[in-house]
């Protein structure tokens, strides 16, 4: 196998996405949750599992902390995904890194990422890379707002000609998540009774084996069903959502098949997780499930609009036609022309007759989209000078990240 130019890698608090520049894909997608054999803090000599169904055991742990920062207590972690993710072992690895990060990062974060990366994992080269520049490269843009609804927050990051608004950056905590959670909810109602998930199911005493397991495993494992189910039916209403208007009454039902083998029918339904998007109430149970409990709610559009009017007068029409969505959290049917009839419906009264126009490229390339704007760039023969070679952080220290990645 030829080596590849470079490594590309997208950590998230949810999926990991590794692989190789000039791939459209990632080489391997990894679940961020793991279990640990022990239950103290995960070392070089304890099994990482992320086979979390079948972890008998289960000591939970996410390759992030709660501020979604990597850190000292996750490096053996984070050298067995790098490692498992790009098919190279440390010793061998003689490429760069293409390393895309949250565009929130802090300074002091990126430089603590850039020690880790060089001295810990050895790279000969990296770059760091804001994730919502890169889902503009994607789409083939340097200016545009993006919506990036993940796992545990949306995050609305206005980008102009390659660099982040940072003061007009939003974040709210209802992405995929909490909508999994709502949808988990909807399973019970349609089920009668709470909706077990397989690992209960095929249990000879499912209170026995809950009770080992425990309660955060059970409210992941709930979720993962929440979000299979979600993945397959869950859709936007096209304009709002009224469950007693006639013409939803109509709509020909879907059926999902629960762990138990029971099944349900989904009919209009399926728009109910999608509607917390848009401003629907968050139950005060679904707000503290979700990893991002901290953060305020704040209707999609809000955030696009508010995103936009903290921006320079003369850049908001222009990254109003550029609306990119990308994050798992996206990629369901019908978000594209919900999110922009709702947002010309606030623009339209302040400034009638701007266009808004959502971009959103078709599944996989929207729910990696900033992967891949990591991978096109590192993959550019004119990049070279761009890399921060080893040599140069032997000299400078970590702060050469600051100067060199914008
Ligand atoms: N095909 C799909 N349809 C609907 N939702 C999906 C689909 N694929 C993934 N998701 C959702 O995407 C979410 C994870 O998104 P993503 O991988 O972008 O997050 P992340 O970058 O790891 O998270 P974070 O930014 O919170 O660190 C999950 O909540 C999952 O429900």
């Amino acid at each position: 196998m030829a080596a590849p130019p470079a490594y590309v890698v997208d950590l998230g608090t949810s999926t990991c996405s590794l692989g190789y520049a000039g791939d459209d894909s990632p080489r391997r997608y990894l679940s961020s949750t793991y279990s640990t054999s022990s239950s103290s803090t995960h070392t070089k000599s304890d099994t990482l599992n992320r086979d979390l169904e079948a972890c008998k055991t289960p000591n939970l742990r996410n390759l992030f902390s709660d501020k979604g920062d990597l850190d000292g207590t996750r490096e053996a972690a984070l050298s067995e995904y790098l490692e498992d993710g790009l098919g190279y072992s440390k010793s061998q690895r003689d490429k760069p890194l293409m390393f895309v990060e949250r565009s929130s990062t802090t300074d002091a974060q990126r430089q603590k990422n850039a020690e880790i990366l060089f001295e810990s994992e050895g790279f000969p080269g990296l770059f760091m890379a804001r994730d919502a520049v890169m889902a503009c490269y994607a789409v083939g843009k340097s200016t545009g707002i993006v919506v990036d609804i993940s796992g545990s927050r949306t995050t609305v990051t206005p980008v102009h000609e390659g660099w982040v608004e940072e003061k007009a950056t939003l974040t709210s905590p209802v992405a995929g998540d909490m909508m999994d959670i709502k949808f988990k909810e909807v399973l019970d109602g349609l089920n009668g009774k709470e909706a077990l998930p397989k690992y209960l199911v095929s249990a000879a005493d499912p209170e026995d084996v809950k009770e080992t397991r425990g309660g955060e495993y059970y409210d992941l494992m709930s979720m993962i069903l929440g979000r299979q189910a979600r993945e397959m039916v869950g859709k936007i209403a096209d304009f709002g959502y009224d469950p007693e208007d006639e013409k939803n009454q109509t709509i020909i039902p879907q059926v999902f098949k629960l762990p138990d083998g029971k099944e349900v029918e989904i009919g209009i339904e399926r728009y109910e997780s999608g509607e917390m998007l848009f401003g629907k109430d968050c139950t005060e149970r679904e707000l503290t499930a979700a990893s991002s409990s901290s953060l305020s709610p704040s209707p999609l559009q809000n955030l696009i609009c508010d995103a936009v009017f903290k921006c320079e007068r003369d850049q908001q029409a222009a990254l109003l036609s550029t609306v990119i969505l990308s994050g798992g959290g996206s990629c369901v049917k019908g978000i594209q022309e919900r999110t922009r009839l709702e947002v010309e419906n606030i623009i339209h009264t302040h400034t009638p007759g701007w266009r808004v126009k959502v971009l959103a490229a078709a599944n996989p390339e929207r729910r990696i989209a900033s992967w891949l704007g990591g991978s096109i760039l590192a993959s550019l023969g004119s990049f070279g000078e761009n890399w921060i070679t080893k040599r140069e952080y032997d000299e400078s220290g970590s702060s050469i990240v600051t100067r060199k990645c914008p």
